[in-house]
Formats: C-alpha cells, sequence, structure tokens
C-alpha cells in the first residue's frame, strides 16, 4: 500500500499493491501496521458499513459529533464516486477547505478521512458499492451534516444530474455557516 498526503494533509489517500495474474486479482485492502506506521497514530476501527447507490445518488455530507466522531477509511468495491470530504475543525488552516477524490473499482484507492471532518460521495457510475471503516460506532443522536451544496464550501461535484437523488435528511441539512464543527483538531 501507497500512502500519500492530499492538499489537506490529514486526509491520506491509499493506493493499495495490486497482484493481478490469469485468476483475476489480489490486494491487501487494509493492514493495520502499515497503516499505523504512516499516519503515527492508532485508529481503532470497530464497525464496517456497505452502501449501495445507483447513478445520480448524492449522499452527504455527514459527520458525528464528539464524543462519537468518527474517522473512516472509505473505498468502492463497484463502480465510481467522487469523494468528498471537508475539513470542519475550527483551528484549522484548512478549516472550510475540501478535498475531493475519485474512488472506483478501477483505481481501488481508498480515503482515509479523520475525525473532523464532513464527508459525502457522488456516483458516477450506473451503480456503486461503497465499503468504509469507522472508528466509533453509529450514535443516531450524534449525526450532524452539512448542505451538499452551500455556497461557501462550493463544492465542484462535478456532475449533478437532472435525476440528482438525494435523501429527505440532505435536503435539509444546515449551510455551512449553521452546521455544528469542530473545536479541537484530535
Ligand atoms: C450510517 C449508519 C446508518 N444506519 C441506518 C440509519 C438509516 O435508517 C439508514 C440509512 O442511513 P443514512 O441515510 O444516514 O445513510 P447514508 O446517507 O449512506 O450515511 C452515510 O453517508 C456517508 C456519506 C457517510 O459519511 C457515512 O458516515 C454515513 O453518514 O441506515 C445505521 O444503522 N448505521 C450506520 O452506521
Amino acid at each position: 500500500m501507497e500512502f500519500s498526503r492530499t492538499a489537506i494533509p490529514d486526509v491520506v489517500l491509499c493506493k493499495p499493491t495490486v497482484f493481478y495474474d490469469k485468476r483475476g486479482y489480489f490486494f491487501e485492502s487494509f493492514k493495520k501496521e502499515a497503516f499505523e506506521n504512516f499516519l503515527g497514530y492508532q485508529v481503532k476501527f470497530c464497525q464496517d458499513n456497505e452502501s449501495k447507490s445507483v447513478k445520480g445518488v448524492l449522499r452527504g455530507l455527514h459527520y458525528q459529533l464528539p464524543p462519537f466522531a468518527q474517522s473512516k477509511l472509505v473505498r468502492v468495491i463497484y463502480g465510481k464516486v467522487l469523494d468528498v470530504a471537508v475539513d470542519i475543525r475550527k483551528n484549522s488552516s484548512t478549516f472550510g477547505h475540501y478535498v475531493a477524490v475519485e474512488l472506483s473499482d478501477e483505481n481501488k484507492h481508498q480515503l482515509f478521512i479523520p475525525k473532523g471532518f464532513a464527508h459525502g460521495y457522488k456516483v458516477l457510475s450506473n451503480e456503486a458499492i461503497f465499503s468504509y471503516k469507522v472508528d466509533n460506532y453509529y450514535h443516531k443522536k450524534s449525526e450532524a451534516g452539512i448542505l451538499y451544496n452551500d455556497s461557501d464550501l462550493n463544492i465542484n461535484w462535478q456532475v449533478i444530474d437532472d435525476n440528482l437523488c438525494i435523501s429527505d435528511k440532505d435536503k435539509n441539512q444546515p449551510v455551512f455557516k449553521e452546521a455544528k464543527v469542530f473545536e479541537t483538531i484530535y
């Protein structure tokens, strides 16, 4: 696995080494030791999630508030998405900035998004299966979000289809200026 820091250095891109042969392929999708050696700290993943979406779906921007804040290690096992992480740590020099990367079954890239970021993705393929690890359990009352098309964040989602499919919850998320943010950098 090759790790590299993105424009927001706490968000890390992970590129696995893929071994192809006549049967197909093999790769290590997660190896705690290498991952934590690169990060320089421990991450105790405790829950794995998977979701399937069709073209036009946009999920996000989501996060959980402390003490249930979550770090996420996200990837796509089928299809292609544009994945977005927004820095919502008040004391960060990149507060309000975002990182956007394409994750697909072809590139097999993963994105590590630490606590203090809002996360979302837009499906770019006909279907996509999204899979991710989190290091804190789902806690409904701690869920928070930001409107995906907030004008201050000004996220370039690449394509916003006429048939944009978004949950009622996400249509009604607060704008960035009114969203709950993180007071500390973890
Ligand atoms: C996230 C989550 C949802 N649920 C339930 C709640 C609800 O009934 C159903 C669907 O939930 P949602 O609509 O919030 O699913 P979704 O919009 O896919 O939520 C996810 O979006 C992406 C962008 C993230 O970053 C994730 O952390 C997560 O918030 O699943 C769980 O039981 N456990 C979980 O961990």
